[in-house]
């Protein structure tokens, strides 16, 4: 087929430019500070003299320019055509940038998404949004987080690292509450240790700031005040102003609806990514992206449910799962039906050796597959790849138990859940 991309601003999007890429990027920056604080406890004399905001950009910014060239590259040897500019959808099978127009036999909508606040909460000065966090010139010494959510957590465990105070301010009970309610407790707990605050169960009241601090009422009556205000409270669907509705594309609160086959309800234009409403997740998308061009090319592609994408948050200690957490296997089988098991790392030697506490925790359904994959400790999310696999394919723990894996290594941990799922515990009692 012949294909064209029409991008605003830079190949790669979100991901590559604000998003995942870079925050990684910080973030590693991040625990290499951690490394280095904690190299008396391998022997090593090491400290953190001070960290160079400068050089720390300098890196992330490399790295990402470095991806964006590959990419580039990538996009002009496979043949795809680039229009630079906005596209605006001017019918069902016509996209108009500036004097261009183009025109396809499908249209694949992937306009992507932007960090929202909350009504009444502008963004500006001391009240900034990921983008900005990433750009920040300087450390701050006091911030407070709103939104105990992914990015909440991501940049609350980075800035610590650095060296701030931080207050992360989150509207329901737990940190990460998407996740299995145990992995929430043992970062609450870590995150404790670390020196990380947080309120659990309040919400956000108002904000006021001037030159050189910003100062939050919450609705419980508390004050808070520090040098910047991080808006994590989630991400709202790119759509306004871009022909969508015009076009006759049904939309509900700005994200475009689409059937499970992310088709939408107007012939030969599809929808993929944050703009579809679900997990708003980049590898989501490119799934999503590869699912089309495999239905456009009549290939009757697999369809893959938010459910089994695994999901990775890359605070420290890290986080990572795939599938169904316990409390809502057991409402969709009932709890009697459902059996879980809770590794824990202590009982690992390679995450002895990391240095790190946690937990692997599966879910099956009795006599049948493994249904959810929770883990939380150092670089788990290395591990939801073999997670991800078990539950995609259905398999059941007595299938997997006999497998082996690699000793010393904290892949060990799932197989340890699975033995013990299947009847057969080994570091386990
Ligand atoms: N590592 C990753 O995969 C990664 C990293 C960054 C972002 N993302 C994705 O980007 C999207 C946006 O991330 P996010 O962290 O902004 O959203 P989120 O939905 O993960 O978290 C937002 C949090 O804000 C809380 N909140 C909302 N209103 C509030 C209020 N008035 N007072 C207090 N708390 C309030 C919510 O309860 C929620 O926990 C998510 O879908 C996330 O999965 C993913």
């Amino acid at each position: 087929m012949t294909a064209a991309i029409i991008e605003k601003d830079k190949l790669g999007g979100t991901c590559l430019h604000r998003g995942c890429v870079p925050t990684k990027a910080l973030l590693h920056s991040a625990e290499v500070a951690d490394v280095a604080r904690e190299g008396a406890t391998y022997g090593i004399n090491s400290s953190v003299e001070s960290i160079d905001i400068v050089a720390v950009n300098a890196f992330r910014e490399k790295l990402v320019a470095g991806k964006h060239k590959g990419l580039q590259g990538l996009i002009k040897a496979n043949g795809i055509t680039v229009f630079e500019g906005e596209g605006r959808l001017a019918s069902p099978n016509t996209v108009q940038v500036g004097a261009d127009t183009i025109v396809g036999k499908n249209v694949v909508l992937a306009s992507g998404s932007y960090s929202r606040s909350l009504p009444g909460l502008e963004i500006g000065g001391r009240v900034i949004t990921s983008e900005h966090a990433l750009e920040l010139q300087e450390i701050p010494k006091k911030v407070i987080v709103l939104g105990g959510g992914v990015i909440g957590v991501e940049f609350a465990s980075v800035w610590r690292s650095f060296g701030a105070e931080v207050t992360i301010v989150e509207g329901l009970p737990h940190l990460v509450p998407n996740e299995e309610e145990s992995v929430s407790k043992q970062l609450e707990r870590a995150f404790r240790k670390r020196g990380i605050d947080y309120k659990l169960g309040v919400r956000f009241q108002g904000v006021t700031q001037d030159d050189s601090s910003v100062t939050v009422t919450l609705e419980d009556g508390t004050t808070l005040t520090a040098d910047y205000l991080l808006v994590a409270v989630g991400r709202g669907p790119a759509t306004a102003g871009l022909g969508y509705e015009e076009a006759g594309i049904e939309m509900d609160r700005g994200f475009v609806l689409t059937t499970e086959r992310l088709a939408t309800n107007v012939p030969g234009v599809y929808a993929v990514g944050d703009i579809v409403p679900g997990l708003q997740l980049a590898h989501r998308g490119y799934q999503q992206g590869i699912f089309v061009a495999e239905e456009i090319a009549g290939l009757n592609p697999v369809v893959v449910a938010d459910v089994n994408i695994p999901k990775v948050t890359y605070c420290d200690p890290e986080i990572a799962s795939v599938g169904l957490t316990e409390a809502k296997a057991a409402e969709q089988y009932g709890a009697e039906n459902i059996s879980s098991y809770e590794y824990n790392l202590a009982g690992n030697a390679k995450s002895s050796i990391l240095g790190t506490a946690g937990t692997v925790k599966a879910v099956r359904l009795n006599d049948g597959p493994v249904l959810g994959v929770h883990m939380i400790g150092a670089r788990v999310g290395e591990l939801v790849g073999e997670a991800q696999l078990i539950v995609n394919w259905e398999a059941y723990p007595e299938d997997v138990a006999p497998f082996v894996h690699g000793h010393p290594t904290q892949n060990e941990t799932i197989g340890e859940a699975m033995l013990k799922l299947a009847g057969k515990p080994l570091h386990a009692i």
